[in-house]
């Protein structure tokens, strides 16, 4: 039999390379950490991944593997599936991963300027009713550009129209550089470690015959930031309750 949660947080109160802020614990000041990740816990000076939304933080592990030169962080408020990726953190011995347990919304208390190089989104919740909660929003990406390098990598892998066709919209708007695009992953000849990595959901919509779309771009630090003007589909196979009783079709 598998582990009850109360064994599970157990687990992570006592794990080294798990640091645990839920917004409903900390105050509104910066965590210890903020510019001190590398000097305090990675004791190297390599650039630093974010996966958020890590869910069991597969990519979090996966990349890790696949690049000892790089530090990567899993973010999640879920601890029982942070869990997962934790545990194999340590049964493996990676030492270049960690995980944090927080609200994203309060990210840019856990990271000083400069000190994030790239981010990683792994099937975010597309947030169809709310652009707020919706990780690809320049609501997130004003807090992503508070610690991201000048010009950092942002990555997203997503089953959802809805949060590519959001995505790309928001990306135009702000005249971000995109270095790759495809709505298609699996079939637009890519040849990457991104391809053989699949986390839990993203096996899951494959099962499903869903095909995985993928955006890759750069966040300036400057400028002000403009929310895309569009009306979009929503995904019909999700579930959206309330829009579905009002008949809502779309984002607007
Ligand atoms: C659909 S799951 C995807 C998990 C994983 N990336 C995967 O592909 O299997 C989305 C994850 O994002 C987390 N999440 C969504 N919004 C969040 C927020 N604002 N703060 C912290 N975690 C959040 C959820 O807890 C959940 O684990």
């Amino acid at each position: 039999m598998g582990k009850g949660k109360l064994a599970k947080f157990a687990d992570m109160a006592e794990y080294p390379h798990v640091f645990e802020y839920p917004y409903s614990q900390v105050a509104d000041t910066p965590c210890e950490m903020k510019g001190n990740w590398n000097r305090d816990f990675f004791k190297n000076d390599h650039p630093i991944v974010l996966e958020l939304g890590c869910g069991r933080g597969e990519y979090a592990v996966g990349l890790a593997r696949r690049y000892p030169e790089k530090n990567f962080i899993g973010v999640d408020i879920k601890g029982a599936r942070m869990w997962t990726g934790a545990k194999q953190a340590q049964e493996e011995g990676l030492a270049n991963v960690a995980f944090l347990r927080t609200n994203i919304e309060i990210i840019d208390r856990f990271f000083a300027p400069g000190e994030v190089s790239e981010i990683w989104l792994t099937f975010s919740d597309p947030q169809m009713k709310k652009v707020t909660k919706r990780l690809t929003s320049t609501y997130f990406m004003e807090r992503y550009r508070k610690f991201l390098v000048p010009g950092g990598l942002v990555h997203l892998k997503t089953d959802s129209n809805f949060m590519f066709t959001y995505t790309k919209a928001m990306v135009e708007a702000n005249h971000f550089p995109v270095e790759f695009i495809t709505d298609d992953l699996y079939h637009s000849g890519l040849d990457d470690d991104i391809l053989r990595i699949r986390t839990y959901y993203e096996q899951q919509w494959l099962d499903r015959g869903l095909s995985i779309k993928y955006i890759k771009f750069r966040l300036p630090q400057e400028g002000e930031l403009a929310e895309p003007d569009v009306e979009i589909e929503l995904d019909d196979y999700r579930s959206y309750n309330r829009s579905k009783r009002s008949g809502l079709k779309t984002s607007k």
